[in-house]
């Protein structure tokens, strides 16, 4: 939250500048108290009679402010206000239906107290901008009907003056003498306003019609029955059912089952439950995981009525988006599937949330509101009175702890549904690989070479995974050690080759790669590391007759690339995948059965106390995408931390023996689940100035702190610097999250920051960087 958005208080009423003023006898409610979008004031106003059956708690209105419009959410229902006599009436609603359904309201106020977030910015994140700024343009089009050509001396006259607009009516002629103004758009961007003149001049009629945007239009869906569940699944969802006609007597139900064990086939039944009661269901799945493949399965299931299958996700157009959301809105959808903003779907009637992969840390905002979206659907749940279950293969030490402490309900599954044992999961020791090799650098160990040799000899798959795009990952030089950072962000910057270019990961900026050192003149430079790139780069040429597809966020740029190399690897016209974490969840390819992890070091050298737990999640999810079909799968792991607990804890599968050893250090060290942490960012182009407003707020917030506060020193972030602008940072840690963040939000209320500095603050911060 930037230290411009400071808290005023609100004044409830407006000063009045003269309009008339409304009285009349009370039906009730007479008042609505009104949050101003733009401005972040509430007032309050009337609610004139012929509003009456319009303006209800989470309307969006127009109001009359300051001698113009304005747009307001309405956020309270009076009977009466401090300013009754005063008051000016609502001048219209948008819409007929409250924008914000009562329970999302209520969740928007939750969220703005627990994660400190002003209530006008919650409500704008749960609006999609397009919904938000143009609520209905994005639903129709018009329909054009020719009424009739000039006559052919007029059509020449006007040929000449306006060439345009004949060769619109020509167009339209064309095609019958009807046509369509998206489709007159695309010959012509400006169609809009040559029709409008046509209009005028009489010689064509437009009418409005409603279009849908169906991003899946062109499927086809093959139904699918529910599976006779295994005895495992089975008393899973006898606890499930049980829950879904008693919801107000069950905990969040922490379904922890291995990969494969049939979480989503639990999923799939408990929501044809939840529709036979005529109720509505949510599902929540992390952006990377929301594949084709994913949404397939829930429209299979539910083929009747797909139509009534609402998704919503980042990579839709924005008409989409907003045609998605109204079709929730309007209450055309009974099933919602999508990422992390989901969760602020305007359902209604809700029946059943279900979070699945919870462990996801992309369920975090990383921008305000820094919201958890899997947290919100624990609250959303119990305001809509339904039951949530959130599942994972690994679930978060927080939801574990909460499992074990009672706060949730903890539902196993051991088994895969098809019986067969989990992969074999072996470690490389690449510190021994390394002395093999001629320059000590290994993409590809000799034993995972032969893995992968049997499979191609096989025709079985293989998918090799590495969570680093690019070619190397740095240039250094040879002779003062100098690597090549980026100019505005303390990182090394990434080689492409392909577009023989420097990239820094975190701005994006691209150069070309120097000649000589930037330091010390000396041309000597070598690339080190790697990433994607260059091990596709290796293993075809280790493999030449290899059929194989590099997924990364570089190759899989054009819209449905990705689908489309998930095709292909899926009808066996590939024989390897290699990606990043694109490809380590929820696929589920039966002939795959060797899973390489070219370097599992990677997320356990975070400067972070998550670090254990990602790689632990990260080996765990990878390994999963082997052996899913009829023969056994293995799992290599390449390694030069072979003794790490993370390491040796996933190679048993024994997530029970790690999450002991990693609770434990949590709670020597004082760190989550067993405490809230806030972390609080400062940040600049003025190091100094932005150093110094983090030791200022630190020594406020020393004084009258709640006795269960830990404070940690302001120091740079691990990330020291990033898009010009130097970082630090400053962690807060208390058993008690509220007393810490309302003491943040009075220390905060009274602190103006220099300009230029920008100061944040995430509740739970899930990233440390
Ligand atoms: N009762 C069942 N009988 C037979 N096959 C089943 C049954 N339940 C699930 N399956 C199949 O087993 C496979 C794994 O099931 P599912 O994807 O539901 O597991 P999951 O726990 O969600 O897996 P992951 O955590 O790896 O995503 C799927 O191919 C699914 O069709
Ligand atoms: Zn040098
Ligand atoms: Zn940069």
């Amino acid at each position: 939250m930037s230290s411009s958005t400071k808290s005023t208080q609100p004044s409830l009423f407006e000063p009045q500048d003269g309009g008339a003023v409304l009285e009349r006898e009370s039906d009730q409610p007479r008042i609505a108290r009104v949050l101003v979008e733009e401005t972040a004031l509430e007032l309050d106003y009337i609610i004139p009679e012929e509003l009456a059956h319009r303006v209800h708690l989470g309307s969006r209105v127009h109001v009359p402010l300051q001698g113009r419009r304005a747009i307001a959410v309405v956020v309270q229902l009076l009977n009466d206000s401090p300013h009754a006599g005063r008051l000016r009436p609502i001048a219209d609603t948008i819409g007929t239906k409250a924008m914000f359904p009562e329970n999302l309201l209520k969740l928007a106020k939750w969220l703005s107290a627990y994660y400190l977030c002003p209530l006008r910015q919650v409500l704008r994140t749960m609006l999609p901008e397009a919904v938000r700024s143009r609520p209905e343009s994005f639903l129709s089009d018009s329909h054009i009907s020719l009424v009739k050509m000039p006559d052919t001396d007029e059509l020449e006259k006007l040929r000449k003056a306006a060439p345009i607009q004949v060769r619109i009516l020509e167009t339209i002629q064309a095609n019958g003498g009807e046509s369509t103004l998206s489709m007159l758009r695309k010959e012509l961007p400006r169609a809009t306003q040559v029709i409008h003149v046509l209009v005028k001049k009489g010689l064509v009629t437009r009418s409005e019609v409603r279009v849908e945007r169906d991003p899946f239009q062109e499927e086809e869906f093959m139904p699918s029955a529910p599976l006779t569940l295994t005895e495992e699944q089975s008393a899973v969802y006898a606890r499930v059912l049980q829950a879904l006609e008693r919801p107000a007597d069950s905990p969040p139900m922490l379904v922890f089952g291995v990969t494969g064990s049939g979480k989503t086939e639990i999923y799939l039944q408990a929501i044809g439950r939840v529709l036979e009661k005529n109720k509505t269901a949510l599902v929540l799945v992390p952006e990377i995981s929301l594949t084709p493949q994913t949404i397939e399965r829930f429209k299979s299931r539910f083929s009747e009525r797909k139509q009534r299958i609402a998704v919503l996700h980042s990579h839709l157009s924005e008409g989409e988006r907003h045609d998605e959301w109204f079709k929730i809105h309007e209450e055309r959808a009974d099933i919602v599937i999508g990422a992390r903003s989901a969760i602020f779907a305007p359902l209604e009637n809700v029946g059943l949330i279900i979070v699945d992969e919870e462990h996801e840390p992309s369920y975090k905002q990383d921008e305000n509101p820094r919201y958890h979206a899997r947290d919100l659907a624990v609250v959303r749940a119990k305001m809509e009175g339904c039951p949530v279950i959130l599942g994972s293969a690994t679930p978060s030490l927080e939801s574990f702890e909460n499992a074990k402490s009672g706060k949730y309900e903890l539902l196993r599954m051991n088994k895969r549904t098809d019986g067969k044992s989990l992969p074999l999961i072996r470690i490389v020791d690449m510190r021994l690989e390394k002395r093999r090799t001629k320059d000590g650098f290994s993409i590809l160990s000799e034993k995972l070479r032969l893995a992968v040799q049997a499979r191609l000899e096989r025709g079985e798959q293989s998918i090799l995974f590495l969570n680093r795009r690019g070619f190397n990952t740095a240039l250094s030089c040879m002779k003062c050690g100098v690597t090549c950072v980026c100019p505005d962000c303390s990182v090394a910057m990434t080689f492409h080759k392909s577009d023989t270019k420097l990239i820094c990961h975190v701005c994006g900026m691209r150069k070309l790669p120097p000649r000589k050192c930037e330091s010390c003149g000396d041309p000597s430079l070598s690339f080190a590391g790697f990433g994607t790139e260059r091990a596709e780069e290796t293993i075809r040429k280790v493999f030449p007759q290899a059929r194989l597809a590099r997924v990364d966020t570089d190759t899989m740029q054009r819209k449905n690339q990705l689908r489309d190399t998930l095709r292909l690897f899926r009808s066996q016209k590939l024989d390897i995948l290699i990606g990043t974490q694109m490809i380590a969840k929820g696929l589920d390819f039966p002939n795959v059965t060797l899973v390489g992890v070219l370097n599992a070091d990677l997320a356990l050298n975070l400067p972070d106390y998550r670090a254990a737990e990602r790689t632990f999640q990260l080996l765990t999810q990878v390994a999963g995408r082997a052996g899913r079909g009829e023969r056994q799968g293995e799992v290599f792991i390449q390694t030069y931390t072979p003794h790490s607990p993370a390491i040796q804890f996933s190679r048993h599968t024994d997530f029970d023996g790690f999450a002991e050893q990693e609770l434990e250090q949590r709670q020597q060290w004082h760190y989550p689940p067993y405490l809230h942490t806030v972390l609080i960012g400062s940040r600049g182009k003025e190091a100094a100035h932005a150093e110094f407003s983090l030791q200022t707020l630190a020594s406020r917030l020393q004084k009258e702190a709640p006795p269960d506060l830990i404070m940690g020193e302001p120091c740079p972030s691990p990330l020291a610097k990033a898009h010009g602008q130097f970082r630090f940072q400053l962690l807060l840690r208390a058993e008690k999250i509220r007393p810490l963040v309302m003491h943040l939000q009075k220390v905060l209320a009274g602190m103006t920051f220099p300009e230029g500095v920008i100061v944040t603050w995430d509740v739970d911060a899930m990233s440390l960087m």
